[in-house]
């Protein structure tokens, strides 16, 4: 005879088991991420639901993004990025510069790496002043057209000049962009820019896979620095981006058209650390 509470009480206990998931908070300029330590490969990463719900910012820890840090048997560790809406995604430069004062944090590098991301390997510094200098991908194709730019530096980017940034309403007009013809299913992300002096650009970004404005996008402050570069705004390859949470400074190598020795740089800072239930 089958013992039907057995199969009950197993069923529930197996329902309710918990596990305690230690994280870490850093934010780069006010792009914020939850932080992984996923060498031992325990995370449930086909989770979707639960990684939107970590980055909830009212039901769970709360961050634009979710990142895992793991072993790579060629480079100091690999890097593996979802979006706050749980979804796996492209490159963040914000979140690779975190990921690197993370990697730091945990001993497994010093001041000097080369780790993997999706969009290939990334060399990074950390400075004495302690802001993180992280090199992206290479740039040999900008598409201009007479209202905008679009480029991929690591994700892609639609990058746009207005007149009135501060009361510009970003979520509506980036999420028309992002979701209009232009860029199909795929979307892109969405970089509104003002120019400030010769050297210094503002901008404010809709982030796909965020489907909102953040306070920082690396790859988008990178896309507008080349962008504004294509189209003479600026003869500088370091130039200054004011982002709404802080500063970044992007360089880069012009020749013939292509943009090599691109690097991001700014603050990437811890913020707290602990443990939720999952
Ligand atoms: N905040 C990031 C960009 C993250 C990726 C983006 N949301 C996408 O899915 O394309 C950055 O700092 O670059």
């Amino acid at each position: 005879m089958i013992n039907i509470s057995l199969i009950v009480c197993t069923f529930v206990s197996h329902k309710i088991k918990k596990m305690q998931l230690e994280f870490y908070k850093y934010q780069g300029t006010g792009n914020d991420f939850v932080m992984i330590d996923n060498r031992t490969e325990f995370f449930p990463k086909e989770n979707t639901k639960l990684i939107a719900q970590l980055c909830d910012r009212r039901f769970g820890i709360g961050g634009d993004g979710l990142i895992l840090l793991e072993n790579d048997l060629d480079t100091d560790f690999k890097m593996v990025y979802y979006n706050s809406d749980g979804n796996q995604s492209s490159m963040c430069g914000n979140g690779g510069r975190c990921l690197v004062a993370f990697a730091k944090k945990l001993s497994v590098i010093e001041n000097e790496t080369t780790f993997i991301a999706t969009d290939g390997l990334h060399h990074a510094t950390i400075g004495i002043d302690g802001l993180v200098s992280l090199q992206m991908i290479d740039v040999d194709t900008v598409k201009v057209s007479p209202d905008y730019v679009f480029l991929n530096t690591g994700s892609p980017h639609h990058v746009q000049l207005v007149d009135d940034l501060e009361n510009y309403n970003i979520k509506e007009n980036g999420a028309a962009i992002r979701y209009g013809d232009l860029y199909g299913k795929a979307g892109s992300n969405v970089n509104f820019v003002k120019q400030i002096d010769d050297t210094t650009f503002s901008l404010r970004t809709y982030e796909r896979g965020v489907e909102d404005e953040t306070l920082s996008c690396g790859t988008g402050a990178t896309a507008v620095a080349i962008a504004m570069n294509v189209l003479g705004k600026t003869m500088e390859t370091a130039i200054n981006l004011n982002v709404e949470g802080g500063k970044l400074v992007v360089s880069f190598d012009k020749k013939e058209g292509q943009f090599t020795h691109v690097f991001l740089k700014g603050p990437a800072e811890f913020v707290f650390k602990g443990t939720i239930e999952i």
